[in-house]
């Protein structure tokens, strides 16, 4: 489909200039990768034979980009879903109404983080949480502490944990949180010192029933007790305010693992849809943190072979593959000594290692032949080029393991060369579901077995991708798993609004 031809696109002829002037003139050195991000382009996300973009769509998206013109991750997250769940609204016209209250975040909490550095100098930081929509529970979501952080990519993560939230089946809202606070570099006791200062004022804000936030980049188990000690401290309560926590004060077993081993588990619902396994597969893994680490651990588990891992300075491709003893290495590298990737290389001949150029096109790691890719790193790591090369690779599958790693052109092209593609939002779910599963076990003070948690976060798997299938039949884009994610996602959360008097 040609960029100005959907009826949508020139109904917001509008919305479209400002949108393009606002990512590509002042945004670009925010993109991914230095890169200018993608103009909006009319996709093929929505199946043919579908339902154009209604007036209340195109309201509602030109409503967002409005009232805030500098935040395109917001922009292209609300469009990636707005954008496929018109039929929604030809069955359920009454839902439209719900779609400015949808997009504009029940609250957004700004404050600042004072801390002393190592020499004993006074920084200060800017925290955030975005409690976005609480219709189906309190607000759950990670907390993310890296410097590009902002309210455009705090409120475009929120959005997509209200939709992820609602298909994990369990109750919980949407929100997400964190601070432009760069943890690279800095000793113990400073990201201590950050976490206290950051939960002395998140505290008021957060609770056990209200908001319970989690990891996100840059905030593993080191930070989560950091900042339950301070909870603890301020509140005179040990609750189970935040998940993750480690397994002696009340965290969950498998958590950790939660996100990889659910976003494998649904890749491989995927291409059993096609008689198919991972079994001999060779995938492609970006990233190399906490998602990165146990996606490669369960590839490998099941036959697959990961070649390749990433970190913000460039990529290893390892042609042997990553095995168990190798990925040990890793983890050891990137959650002790918080190394760089190219350590990698360094250690093990089979290895190269390709400095990231950010004057290029396109990320060489998406050009190494494969049959399976797994963009686990961040936001837009994914663009058009790469997509192009993906399908030229050969690759059948994409499942995001990072939050909107694909840009919606990259995506557009996958899915027009009939890739099968998962959408975060349900591939990605396993992490959160398992912090549902762990506010369960605080709640009964109980904690389960690594194989319960780990079965339980299996089927939830399997339901969501059952739903995400079964929603895009129904809705006329079979297979098109962006469609059914997005409109199981909120369907569910709609019917709860509209229940509690919106
Ligand atoms: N931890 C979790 O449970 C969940 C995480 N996610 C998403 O998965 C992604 C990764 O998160 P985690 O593994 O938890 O974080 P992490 O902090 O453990 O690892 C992040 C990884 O991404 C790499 N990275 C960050 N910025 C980069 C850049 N500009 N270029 C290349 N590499 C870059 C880092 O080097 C690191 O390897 C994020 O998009 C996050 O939102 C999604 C669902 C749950
Ligand atoms: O476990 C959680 O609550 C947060 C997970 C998260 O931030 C995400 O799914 O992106």
């Amino acid at each position: 489909m040609g960029e100005m031809a959907s009826s949508w696109m020139m109904g917001a002829a509008q919305l479209r200039r400002v949108a393009v002037s606002g990512w590509n003139a002042r945004w670009a050195p925010n993109a991914a990768r230095g890169w200018p991000l993608a103009p909006m382009g009319a996709g093929v996300l929505h199946a043919k034979g579908m339902a154009t973009m209604g007036p209340a769509v195109t309201a509602a998206l030109e409503g967002v980009v409005k009232r805030d013109p500098d935040q395109p991750e917001f922009h292209q997250a609300v469009r990636e879903v707005l954008e496929t769940i018109s039929p929604v609204f030809d069955r359920h016209p009454a839902m439209a109404e719900l779609l400015p209250l949808i997009t504009e975040p029940e609250r957004v909490i700004q404050f600042r983080v004072p801390w002393r550095d190592r020499n004993g100098n006074l920084q200060v930081n800017r925290g955030y949480r975005v409690q976005m929509n609480s219709a189906l529970g309190p607000y759950k979501g990670g907390l993310r502490f890296h410097p590009s952080v902002n309210l455009s990519i705090l409120k475009f993560l929120a959005f997509e944990q209200v939709f992820k939230n609602s298909l994990t089946t369990l109750p919980m809202g949407g929100g997400k949180g964190g601070a432009n606070f760069d943890p690279k570099g800095k000793s113990d006791l400073e990201v201590m010192a950050f976490c206290q200062s950051f939960m002395t004022e998140l505290s008021r804000h957060i609770g056990q029933f209200t908001d319970v936030p989690a990891g996100d980049i840059g905030v593993g188990g080191r930070e989560i007790g950091f900042m339950f000690g301070q909870y603890k401290k301020v509140r005179n309560e040990f609750v189970g305010v935040l998940t993750g926590k480690g397994i002696e004060y009340g965290g969950s077993l498998i958590r950790p693992e939660a996100t990889g081993y659910g976003l494998v588990y649904f890749v491989q619902e995927m291409l059993a849809t096609k008689s198919s396994s991972l079994k001999g597969k060779t995938v492609l893994v970006s990233g190399s943190g906490n998602v990165a680490q146990y996606a490669t651990e369960k590839v490998t588990q099941l036959g697959g072979k990961v070649v390749t891992l990433s970190d913000s300075s460039g990529f290893i491709y390892d042609k042997d593959g990553i095995d168990a003893e190798k990925l040990a290495f890793v983890m050891d590298l990137k959650n002790v000594k918080r190394g760089r990737i190219e350590e990698y290389a360094k250690k093990y001949r089979s290895a190269t290692f390709e400095a990231k150029d950010a004057s290029k096109a396109h990320n060489p790691l998406w050009a190494v032949k494969a049959d399976v890719a797994l963009p686990c790193a961040t936001q837009n790591e994914v663009m058009e080029e790469d997509a192009k090369n993906l399908v030229a690779g050969g690759v059948q599958v994409v499942g995001e393991g990072a939050n909107m790693p694909c840009s919606i052109q990259a995506t557009n092209t996958l899915l027009a060369n009939k890739v099968l593609f998962a959408p975060g939002k349900a591939s990605n779910a396993g992490g959160v579901a398992c912090s549902g599963l762990e506010m369960s076990q605080n709640s009964l003070r109980l904690s389960w077995t690594r194989e319960d948690v780990d079965s339980r976060l299996h089927n939830i798997m399997k339901e969501i991708h059952h739903a995400a299938y079964s929603t895009a039949e129904e809705y006329g884009a079979p297979g098109n798993y962006v469609v059914g994610s997005n409109i199981a996602g909120f369907l569910k959360v709609a019917r709860a609004m509209n229940q509690q008097g919106a």
